[in-house]
């Protein structure tokens, strides 16, 4: 039997449903994700931290879960959204069935709601502020006092939050389909890897492509990261608002002036465009989703990507050094930048998909062929 939960938005609208994950009460921003495919790596992406995922996909769970499918050690996400319950999971790679998943992270999990009306609520009027209520003690009017309550993601720091304690080696790549081999890095290039919030597929793919990989902890300084010998810095994704994060920002100035590749991802992104003298801005309802096109902006090419960003960097406050390299296709938002004095780039969305298609992934290239240059 599955206990009642409520989903509660700050403005007082209530959706009833059925609980199948932890009964807690959690704030948080509400937004939507539109994938078909890929709920655990969504639901262990460190970037969802204080984030109240509904996805609009109608069927989740039905694949069970595996810890070869998680993103991270720990889920931040603060809570799951879905139509309808799930079904038994049904594939030979499942270890555990959704709702015992959810229930073990402390997640709760509300099904049965009208999806499709949430979804155009966050689409008219911008992602809000919401919370979600589980199981026998749920009530909708203590959830809407806890969306209201929650004072929303602008200004708040979460990298500091979900970001290692301490550094560690990586050196593990993918798995390779035909061997069943997990594959080593070659140990080419070392890579300073910041973890704001880092997804494992990223330092897998930097993995993959010889480097050897240090991660160290989001507050880490420029001289600590320096010392290591890096050839190499890597800025991870990760939650909450880069304006904030003025360590990580100050890191990566002496980054620039010191020249030394740099590559970021999603917040490491938005990190970099601060650094280099950009501003970042809060978006309606932001991007998260597993199609979005995406062109790169020199050759005309279109991509296909993996998305989910609420902030993005503001294309009109570029400094003439920093040039855009890629735009959305769907609002034109800005996707990617290079400094054009410095081997330092950077992309808005998830190259590393995961979930998602895999037609982002040569960017990843571009920062292996500046270390190589660098080292000649
Ligand atoms: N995936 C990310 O790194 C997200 C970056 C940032 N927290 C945003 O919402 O825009």
């Amino acid at each position: 039997m599955n206990h009642p939960a409520y989903l509660a938005l700050a403005d007082g609208t209530v959706f009833e449903g059925l609980s199948f994950g932890a009964p807690v009460l959690r704030a948080g921003e509400v937004v939507f994700n539109t994938a078909m495919t890929g709920y655990q790596e969504i639901l262990t992406d460190p970037s969802y931290a204080r984030q109240l995922v509904t996805l609009t996909y109608p069927h989740i769970g039905n694949t069970g879960c595996t810890a070869l499918d998680d993103e991270s050690v720990a889920s931040h996400v603060s809570g799951l959204i879905v139509r309808e319950l799930p079904t038994p999971a049904s594939s030979w790679r499942s270890e555990s069935e959704l709702p015992a998943w959810l229930e073990a992270r402390g997640i709760p999990a509300i099904a049965e709601i009208d999806t499709r009306k949430l979804t155009r609520i966050l689409r008219d009027r911008g992602a809000q502020n919401g919370a979600l209520m589980a199981g026998p003690e749920a009530s909708a009017e203590a959830a809407v006092l806890a969306a209201r309550g929650f004072p929303g993601l602008v200004g708040m720091d979460l990298a500091k939050e979900v970001t290692v304690k301490a550094s560690y080696p990586w050196t593990r790549g993918s798995l390779d389909l035909d061997s069943g081999e997990q594959l080593e890095s070659q140990g080419l290039y070392h890579v300073v890897a910041y973890d704001f919030g880092v997804k494992q597929n990223i330092l897998r793919m930097l993995a993959d492509r010889g480097c050897k990989i240090t991660v160290v902890p989001a507050k880490t300084s420029a001289a600590d990261a320096m010392a290591l010998q890096p050839d190499g810095i890597f800025l991870s994704n990760g939650p909450g608002d880069p304006a904030p994060c003025d360590y990580a920002i100050a890191a990566i100035r002496e980054f620039l002036e010191r020249k030394i590749p740099l590559f970021g991802i999603c917040l490491g992104h938005q990190l970099l465009g601060l650094a280099a003298g950009a501003q970042t801005v809060k978006m309606k309802f932001g991007h998260h989703g597993a199609n979005h096109p995406v062109i790169d902006i020199e050759t005309g090419r279109v991509m296909i990507s993996s998305q989910n960003h609420g902030f993005a960097v503001d294309e009109n406050s570029l400094p003439t050094n920093v040039r855009a390299t890629h735009r959305s296709l769907f609002d034109g938002s800005l996707q990617g930048i290079a400094l054009t004095d410095v081997p330092a780039y950077s992309f808005q969305g998830h190259p590393e998909a995961s979930p998602g298609p895999h037609d982002v992934g040569p960017v990843f290239d571009r920062f292996i062929k500046s270390m190589h240059v660098a080292k000649l």
